[in-house]
C-alpha cells in the first residue's frame, strides 16, 4: 500500500508557487491577492478559511478576509461581491460554502466575475471544465487529479466509482475523471442517495472517490484488492480525549480498506491540504490572467 500524501504533495506545490512569486516580484509585478467572504460563525468554516490565509502568507500572496454576519441578506453579500468583482486589487476570491439559508448559493455563485471565480462554481466556469476548456478546476477535484498524477497512479481504461454527486466535489469528479488524457480516460460510475446495491457497485471499481461525509462509511468488504482509495470526507466527530474536543475522520474506514488497497489518501493529511493548495494555483492563475 502506498499512501499518497496530501501533505507532502501540498508542501511541494507551495514551494513551487512560493518560486512563482519571487520571480513576479522581482520583475516589480504585483504579487496574487486573494480575498474571501465568509459568513456566519460556523467553527468548521472559520478553521478552513484561516488555513487559506495562512497558506497565502506561506507562499508571498496577498489576502483579505471577509466577515459577515450570520443574518446577512443576499443583497448585502451580492454587493460585497460586486465590490469584489470592480476591486482591481483582487484577482481572485472565494465565498465559502454553506451559506445560511436567507442566501441563494447559485445566486450568489452566478454573480462572481468568471474570471476572478477561483473555486471554479460559477456555471460559466464549470461548462467549460464539461468541454474541456481552458478554466479554474475546483479546488478539491482539481487536488486529487493532482494527487494522481504527481503518483503517477493509472486511471486510463480504469474504472472510477464516484460516492456523492455534491456540485463541489462529486459532480465535477465524475467529469474530470472520464475526459481525454491524463488524469481521466476512466469508465465513470456516479453513485448518490438513491444508488441500490452500493456494495455491488463499489467492489467493482478499480478507483473509488469518497465524497460523502459519512464517518467510516466505506469498509473493506466494500472494496476489491489494489483498489486506489481516495477519501474526500472530513466529519469532525466528537472525541473528549482529543485536545480539541474533536477527531477529524474520513468516509474510509482506513485501518481495514488500507490492507487491500494499492494507494490510499489519509485523513487528515490526503484531500484536505490539497486542496488549500490548488486554491492558491488558481489564485496564480488568475493573476496571471489579468496581467
Ligand atoms: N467556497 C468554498 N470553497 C472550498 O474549497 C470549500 C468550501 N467553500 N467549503 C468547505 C469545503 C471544505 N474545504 C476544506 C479545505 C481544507 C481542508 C483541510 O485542510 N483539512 C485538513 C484538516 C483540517 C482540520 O484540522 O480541520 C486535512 O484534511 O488534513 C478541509 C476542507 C474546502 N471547502
Amino acid at each position: 500500500m502506498i499512501l499518497l500524501d496530501g501533505k507532502k504533495v501540498s508542501n511541494d506545490i507551495k514551494n513551487e508557487i512560493t518560486e512563482e512569486v519571487k520571480k513576479m516580484k522581482a520583475k516589480g509585478e504585483k504579487v496574487p491577492h486573494l480575498a474571501a467572504i465568509i459568513v456566519g460563525n460556523d467553527g468548521a468554516s472559520l478553521t478552513y478559511v484561516a488555513s487559506k490565509v495562512k497558506a497565502c502568507e506561506r507562499v508571498g500572496f496577498e489576502s483579505t478576509m471577509i466577515r459577515m454576519s450570520n443574518t446577512t441578506s443576499e443583497i448585502e453579500l451580492l454587493d460585497k461581491i460586486e465590490e469584489l468583482n470592480n476591486n482591481p486589487e483582487i484577482d481572485g476570491f472565494i465565498i465559502q460554502l454553506p451559506l445560511p439559508k436567507q442566501i441563494d448559493t447559485q445566486k450568489v455563485l452566478m454573480a462572481v466575475d468568471p474570471d476572478k471565480d477561483v473555486d471554479g462554481f460559477h456555471p460559466m466556469n464549470f461548462g467549460k471544465m464539461a468541454l474541456d476548456m481552458s478554466t479554474f478546476i475546483p479546488a478539491t477535484p482539481f487536488g486529487i487529479l493532482e494527487l494522481l498524477d504527481r503518483y503517477n497512479v493509472e486511471t486510463k481504461g480504469k474504472h472510477t466509482v464516484v460516492i456523492g454527486r455534491s456540485h463541489i466535489v462529486g459532480r465535477p469528479m465524475s467529469i474530470l475523471m472520464g475526459r481525454k488524457g491524463f488524469p481521466g480516460n476512466s469508465t465513470v460510475t456516479i453513485t448518490h442517495s438513491h444508488t441500490k446495491n452500493i456494495t455491488q457497485i463499489t467492489s467493482q471499481a478499480d478507483i473509488i472517490i469518497s465524497a460523502l461525509g459519512v464517518p467510516n462509511f466505506l469498509k473493506a468488504e466494500m472494496v476489491k484488492d489494489d483498489a486506489v482509495i481516495i477519501d474526500v470526507g472530513i466529519t469532525r466527530v466528537v472525541d473528549e480525549t482529543s485536545p480539541k474536543g474533536y477527531i477529524i475522520t474520513g468516509d474510509v474506514d482506513f485501518e481495514n480498506v488500507s490492507k487491500k488497497a494499492s494507494f490510499i489518501t489519509p485523513v487528515p493529511g490526503g484531500v484536505g491540504p490539497m486542496t488549500i493548495a490548488m486554491l492558491l494555483k488558481n489564485t496564480l492563475l488568475a493573476r496571471e490572467l489579468r496581467h
